[in-house]
């Protein structure tokens, strides 16, 4: 019996979940190739063998433009496999962390969007997200929801690696300045949740605890916004850019086609969480500062 199963280990949040919750003990946490969420049979088993208290569950597919042509994984992994652990945690009295993303809405809103606004999925991703949650939400079990937004750090693929990987190979980028969001940190997520797990477990009676709460840094920018910062940062930093900042292109969402649709419109408003939790969230420049120093020192 393990207190803590986390999947997807080797993910951004995962990664950085065994960082955050391993002063609790009993953490187990699980790459793809020791849970397969698309199976659900070694799922069952390995929930049987551990009997966690606690499940948290960062595994995902996230890759959004592949989703469009590969429907069924993306659905198996975000929308059945939730239901799964969901269902094993209802009848076995535990709690489930899940997290989801602001891909669940459609970006037409020209505010911040809170945790009980309508959803509109408009790419397989962000459908297939809204049906994990649903799942969880339905399967009747304890359980926190974490809708969050694009996610970095300094262990995985995301699109500040990616930024600064270009900068180092390209004179010239041109990335969307219309889609606009919080850039938030896998260390922030994972620091977070560790208090979610802290209060939820101190609880005198934690029956009736079922939220979703939106969870991201302070702030919002466009991607365009967002590299200037990664690109200006790296150059402070000492990385040597074949990148200057004035080649460093705003364009528009049409000007860069892709498979899947993203929103316009992806801040999500945080109020709750902070309300709730008692917590300040750092603006979405500390962590990317701190990734960006932390990749020049490796
Ligand atoms: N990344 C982002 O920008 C955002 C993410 N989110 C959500 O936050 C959560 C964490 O995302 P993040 O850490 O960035 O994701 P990552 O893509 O970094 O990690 C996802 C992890 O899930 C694992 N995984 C994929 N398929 C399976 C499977 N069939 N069985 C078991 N594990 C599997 C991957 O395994 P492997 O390492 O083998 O590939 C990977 O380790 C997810 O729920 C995601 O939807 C929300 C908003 C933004
Ligand atoms: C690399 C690149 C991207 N872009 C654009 C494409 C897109 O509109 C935007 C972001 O591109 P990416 O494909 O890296 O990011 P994307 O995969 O859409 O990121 C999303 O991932 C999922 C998992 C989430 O849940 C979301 O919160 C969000 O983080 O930037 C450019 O304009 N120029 C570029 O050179």
């Amino acid at each position: 019996m393990s207190a803590i199963l986390v999947t997807g280990a080797n993910g951004q949040v995962g990664y950085e979940l065994r960082r955050s919750l391993a002063p609790l003990g009993g953490v187990v946490a699980l790459t793809r190739q020791e849970m397969n969420l698309a199976n659900e049979a070694s799922v069952l088993a390995v929930l049987r063998e551990h009997e966690p208290r606690i499940i948290v569950n960062p595994a995902a597919y996230t890759a959004v433009d592949r989703a469009e042509s590969d429907v069924d994984l993306a659905m198996a992994v975000n929308a059945t496999a939730p239901g799964v652990l969901a269902r094993w945690a209802a009848d076995n009295d535990a709690l489930l962390i899940h997290y989801s993303t602001d891909y669940v809405f459609d970006g037409t809103k020209n505010t911040p969007y809170a945790e009980g606004d309508a959803v509109n999925p408009q790419s397989v991703y962000g459908e297939s997200k809204w049906r994990g949650e649903e799942a969880v939400r339905s399967s009747g079990v304890r359980h926190v929801i974490l809708r969050t937004s694009w996610v970095y750090g300094h262990h995985g693929s995301n699109f500040l690696k990616t930024i600064l990987r270009l900068a180092q190979e390209r004179s010239e980028l041109n990335v969307v300045a219309d889609q606009l969001g919080a850039p938030t940190s896998a260390a922030l997520i994972a620091d977070v949740t560790r208090t979610i797990v802290e209060r939820v477990s101190n609880l005198q009676t934690t029956d009736g605890f079922k939220e979703t709460f939106h969870l991201t840094a302070r702030g919002n920018t466009s991607w365009h916004g967002y590299a200037e910062h990664i690109v200006r940062e790296a150059s402070a930093g000492g990385f040597k850019l074949a990148l200057s900042i004035d080649k460093l292109k705003p364009i528009s969402t049409a000007e860069y086609p892709t498979p899947a649709k993203r929103p316009a419109n992806s801040k999500l408003d945080c109020t709750k969480l902070m309300n709730r939790l008692g917590i300040t969230l750092p603006a979405w420049q500390e962590g990317v500062d701190h990734v960006v120093a932390s990749l020049r020192s490796t």
